[in-house]
């Protein structure tokens, strides 16, 4: 019997997504909100990706400049700088998928040449230039929703009705990614949690993420260590937001996504360990 669940070809290295997949965040940033500086140098951040993979992350994607409310931003040549060699060393060192979290077409094909995968973009490739290099590379793209820049989207962010707005952006973005050539079994959507959303548009997004699965490809979610979380559970350090980040992304596996976007990989393997024993019990016979 053949097993048909979906999966993404990147670049050779399949990412299955029959169960729910954990992706670890690579951050080679000085300024990312939730580990800034963390693994800013080549070395930390090659040494950090190959930690994740221990911890049994199917996924990494790795990302060189930060998009926290605010962030500077920074230039194609410091980006390169930043990103090439930890995923050149990596993609010889892991089996897994690489991906590129930018949005500068320049970035994403030279992480492609340097052993990437998978194209993340919290601009759904809306930067000039971007669909047709990422239809060229022919490798899966994420595609998130922002309202926004990340400079001023947190200001006041205001929707008629969040879902329906994300829903109808991503469908657009599907449609003109499927315009420029990109095939569509090589896209995945994001509704882009703290991209311009304050805490009830993030819980409403979170709480009918299943809408989302009616746009026919996979659903990206990353809540990790954000905001929201830090208010629900009043833990102001990002780092001690573990526990609510971990049952945001159970929730969130439980609403339909198949690829969760994480700091903290260990603990989220493991709580997905448990939510996939469940998954797997037959479904109850029917009255
Ligand atoms: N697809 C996708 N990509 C993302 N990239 C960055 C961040 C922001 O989180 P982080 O990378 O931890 O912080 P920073 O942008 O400050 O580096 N969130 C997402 C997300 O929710 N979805």
């Amino acid at each position: 019997m053949f097993d048909t669940s979906p999966q993404l070809d990147c670049a050779g290295r399949i990412l299955r997504l029959d169960v729910p997949r954990v992706m670890g965040i690579v951050n080679v940033t000085p300024d990312s909100f939730a580990d800034g500086g963390e693994h800013a140098t080549v070395d930390a951040a090659i040494a950090h990706g190959l930690k994740l993979v221990e911890e049994g992350a199917d996924v990494l994607d790795v990302g060189g400049e930060s998009t926290r409310p605010g962030a500077d931003d920074v230039s194609v040549e410091e980006e390169l700088n930043r990103v090439v060699p930890v995923i050149e060393a990596l993609a010889k060192r892991v089996p897994i998928p690489i991906s590129i979290d930018t949005s500068k077409p320049e970035v994403m094909s030279a992480a492609v040449a340097a052993g990437a995968g998978m194209i993340n973009d919290v601009y759904a490739l809306r930067r000039e230039g971007a669909l047709d290099v990422a239809a060229e590379l022919g490798v899966p793209v994420v595609l998130m929703h922002m309202q926004g820049e990340p400079r001023t989207m947190q200001a006041n962010p205001q929707y008629d009705d969040v879902v329906a707005d994300v829903h109808r952006f991503l469908a657009e973005r599907i449609f003109a990614a499927e315009m420029a050539g990109i095939v569509k079994k090589n896209i995945v959507v994001d509704p882009g949690f703290g991209f311009g959303k304050n805490a009830q548009h993030n819980l409403q997004l979170l709480a009918q993420l299943r809408r989302l699965t009616e746009l026919g490809v996979p659903v990206l979610a990353g809540l990790s260590r954000k905001k929201t979380i830090g208010e629900l559970t009043g833990r102001d350090d990002p780092h001690d937001r573990v526990f609510g980040s971990v049952a945001a992304h159970l929730i969130a596996a439980q609403n339909g996504a198949t690829i969760l976007r994480v700091h903290d990989v260990a603990a989220t393997v493991d709580a997905l360990k448990v939510w996939n024993g469940v998954a797997a019990m037959p479904a109850p016979r029917a009255e």
